[in-house]
């Protein structure tokens, strides 16, 4: 059994733990906490008594390189990079929820994050964690930037098209919906319950975290710089995100063009389900799962087509899709603990 690691007892800490009490090959040897030292982990998070007997305990980074080959960070951003760099340090692979190494230029991650990167030589080691479009070099890699959750729905709705070029680079629109418990676990006046219940609303409109991220990797599909509008909307459910993208087709780009695209791009993907034609996503078939689903219209008239997507935030979002890292890094067969359906209804 592969010994790993987890810094945080948040929300992506639960279900990661969920996921890896079904894993085969891995054995969750330590959580660290700062509030439930001493606690067991599933006293903390009930739904896992039976399926987890790990104690949450103090951080302890000598504890991890000298029993973990694997450490997951579940922290908010900045305080990954020291640790990261220090665990890489002593041979142990880590793989980071958080945002401290998905950004390929620190002066993006200063500007967005309002933190200073602690580690910026780390940028270039960093894989960005999106197997689907990164698989080979996440094998080799000593760290995993594993990507962010809005990034997730959006990247792969929309990088088929601009990798084979078949729509502009301009003018992208990307709308998503999340579910609350993106926030995290921690409280916050945007999070309560009366805050969010009966209502939709959109936030951090022009300046969120994700837009340039999505466009970082979008811009590497294209081959050139590709230009965003990404808004995310809170809406009153716990997992989920929603996502349509609209672009603008080059000329003479068919729809038949279109859908072969994704059916190339994503054919032995055991994760991404392309739906049927006049099928489109819903956030409860993904629910609980590491799947992202893909429906697909093509306006044909007005030159347009209308990527939607659909993943849970905190499994392909974030748990489910570090794990999925974890077992291309220690070539294991990837859908390891990974394998099942969401649940609906
Ligand atoms: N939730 C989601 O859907 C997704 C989250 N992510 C990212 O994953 C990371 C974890 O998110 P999530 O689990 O949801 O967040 P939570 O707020 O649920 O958990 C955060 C964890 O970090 C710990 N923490 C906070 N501040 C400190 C500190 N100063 N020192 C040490 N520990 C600290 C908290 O412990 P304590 O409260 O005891 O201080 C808690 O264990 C974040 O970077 C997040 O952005 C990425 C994709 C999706
Ligand atoms: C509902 C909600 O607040 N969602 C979060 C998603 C954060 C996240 O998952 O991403 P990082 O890992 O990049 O912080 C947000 O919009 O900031």
């Amino acid at each position: 059994m592969i010994p790993v690691g987890i810094i945080g007892d948040g929300y992506t800490a639960a279900e990661l733990v969920r996921v890896l009490s079904r894993h085969r090959r891995a054995r969750v040897a330590t959580v660290f906490s700062t509030e439930n030292i001493d606690k067991g982990f599933a006293e903390v998070y009930p739904h896992l008594l039976r399926f987890s007997e790990v104690i949450c305990e103090k951080a302890d980074i000598d504890k991890l390189k000298r029993e973990c080959q694997v450490v997951f960070l579940a922290l908010p951003h900045g305080l990954s990079a020291p640790i990261v760099r220090e665990l890489i340090g002593s041979g142990v692979r880590c793989i980071d929820l958080g945002a401290d190494f998905r950004l390929k230029d620190p002066k993006i991650y200063e500007e967005y994050y309002e933190v200073t990167h602690e580690a910026p030589e780390l940028l270039d080691v960093a894989v960005y964690g999106l197997p689907e479009i990164y698989r080979e070099k996440i094998r080799g890699t000593m760290i995993v930037a594993n990507p962010g959750c809005f990034p997730t729905g959006a990247i792969l709705a929309l990088a088929p098209l601009l990798k084979e070029g078949l729509v502009e680079t301009e003018n992208i629109v990307i709308d998503s919906k999340t579910g609350v418990s993106g926030a995290g676990r921690s409280l916050k006046l945007a999070s309560h319950f009366c805050e969010v219940n009966e209502g939709v609303k959109a936030y951090s409109v022009g300046s969120h975290r994700h837009a340039p991220e999505i466009a970082q990797e979008l811009s590497f599909a294209a081959g050139q710089e590709v230009e965003i509008t990404f808004t995310p909307h809170l809406i009153p459910m716990s997992r989920g995100i929603l996502t349509t993208a609209y672009v603008k087709l080059r000329p003479g780009v068919t729809e038949e063009q279109v859908r072969q695209a994704f059916a190339d791009q994503y054919a032995d993907e055991h994760f991404v389900r392309v739906l049927p034609e006049g099928t489109y996503p819903h956030t409860r078939w993904v629910y609980g799962s590491n799947f992202v689903d893909i429906g697909i219209f093509v306006d044909d008239k007005k030159r347009r087509a209308i990527i939607i997507s659909a993943i849970d935030n905190l499994n392909k979002g974030a748990s489910g899709q570090a794990v999925q890292n974890f077992n291309i890094m220690f070539g294991l067969e990837e859908t390891e603990a990974l394998d099942f359906a969401g649940i609906f209804p």
